[in-house]
């Protein structure tokens, strides 16, 4: 089994854990864990998952996969970490919203590079992620690839420019769906009903709907429809979003992720 390594222990890092020491797809023992400065969050990842703290650069050329996991602004200083103890075949795989796979290769080597952009549902086994590799990545490491994501929800290999669009959506996405809950609950605590009960009826309303785009064959427009009554309280809520310019704003709030993807590509 591979020695794997997360170069950043925050949220990400922490929902691939979890997903893959739950799911059973990597012993805990093979995972090696190291960040910036903060220790104590180390400990806490090795005491929750029993993962491995990195005591010694040295060790990294034990690894045959570097998980890329910093914020985008923190990947110089980390490459540059990190590169004098990397094997010419080392692997990597990048979670970083934005930076392209040739920032990497400029940075650490023209190496095995795969550039993953999961969510946080990875801790549940529940991601949507999108994936793109660079020419290094032969088929058997591919199919390990993919076994790996998909063992924490599903994943879907793209062209790694439309990883932006992936990222602004699915990767962003659980954030805009817990907004909308939020919205939700702040309404309803209008009309009195608390905050739980809110969440109760919400949390159904989203996971039914889901499941019915996933087994139901239909359109989402198709079943809007359904749902709609000529004359009814649906009709009237979703006249009010056509006012309030409803589509408007989730072409802005997808376009503008993308573009600040597209931003960090740069280095801004
Ligand atoms: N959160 C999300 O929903 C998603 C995030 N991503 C991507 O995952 C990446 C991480 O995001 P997230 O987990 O939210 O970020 P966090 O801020 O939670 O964690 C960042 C981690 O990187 C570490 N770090 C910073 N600089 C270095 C360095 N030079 N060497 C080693 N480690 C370093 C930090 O260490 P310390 O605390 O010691 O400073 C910290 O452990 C981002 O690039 C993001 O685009 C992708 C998909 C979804
Ligand atoms: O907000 C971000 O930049 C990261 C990437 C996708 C989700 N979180």
């Amino acid at each position: 089994m591979q020695k794997i390594l997360f170069v950043g222990a925050g949220s990400m890092a922490e929902a691939l854990i979890q997903g893959w020491v739950e799911q059973k797809v990597i012993p805990s023992e093979n995972i090696y864990v190291t960040n910036r400065s903060k220790i104590e969050r180390l400990i806490e990842l090795s005491e929750s998952y029993a993962v491995n703290i990195l005591d010694d650069n040295e060790k990294i050329r034990d690894m045959d996969l570097i998980i890329l996991a910093m914020k985008p602004k923190d990947i110089q200083p980390a490459m540059e970490r990190i590169q004098p103890f990397l094997n010419k075949d080392t692997a990597v795989l990048s979670v970083l919203a934005g930076i392209p796979i040739h920032t990497i290769e400029e940075g650490i080597g023209n190496r095995p590079i795969a550039r993953v952009m999961p969510n946080t549902s990875a801790t549940i086994g529940m991601s949507a992620s999108g994936i793109a590799f660079n020419e290094r990545v032969d088929d058997y490491q591919k199919v390990l690839y993919l076994q790996m994501m998909e063992a924490i929800g599903i994943v879907i290999e793209v062209e790694e420019d439309k990883l932006h669009a992936v990222t602004a959506l699915s990767g962003s996405g659980p954030a805009y769906l817990y907004y909308l809950l939020e919205a939700w609950e702040a309404v309803g605590s209008e009309f009195g009903l608390s905050k739980e009960v809110v969440r109760q009826l919400m949390v159904q309303t989203i996971a039914g709907s889901a499941a019915m785009l996933q087994s139901v064959k239909e359109e989402p427009t198709t079943l809007r429809r359904k749902v709609t009554s000529p004359g009814g309280t649906t009709e009237a809520g979703i006249t009010a979003l056509e006012n309030n310019r409803f589509n408007e704003a989730i072409y802005a709030c997808i376009k503008s992720a993308e573009a600040r993807s597209r931003e960090l590509a740069k280095g801004q």
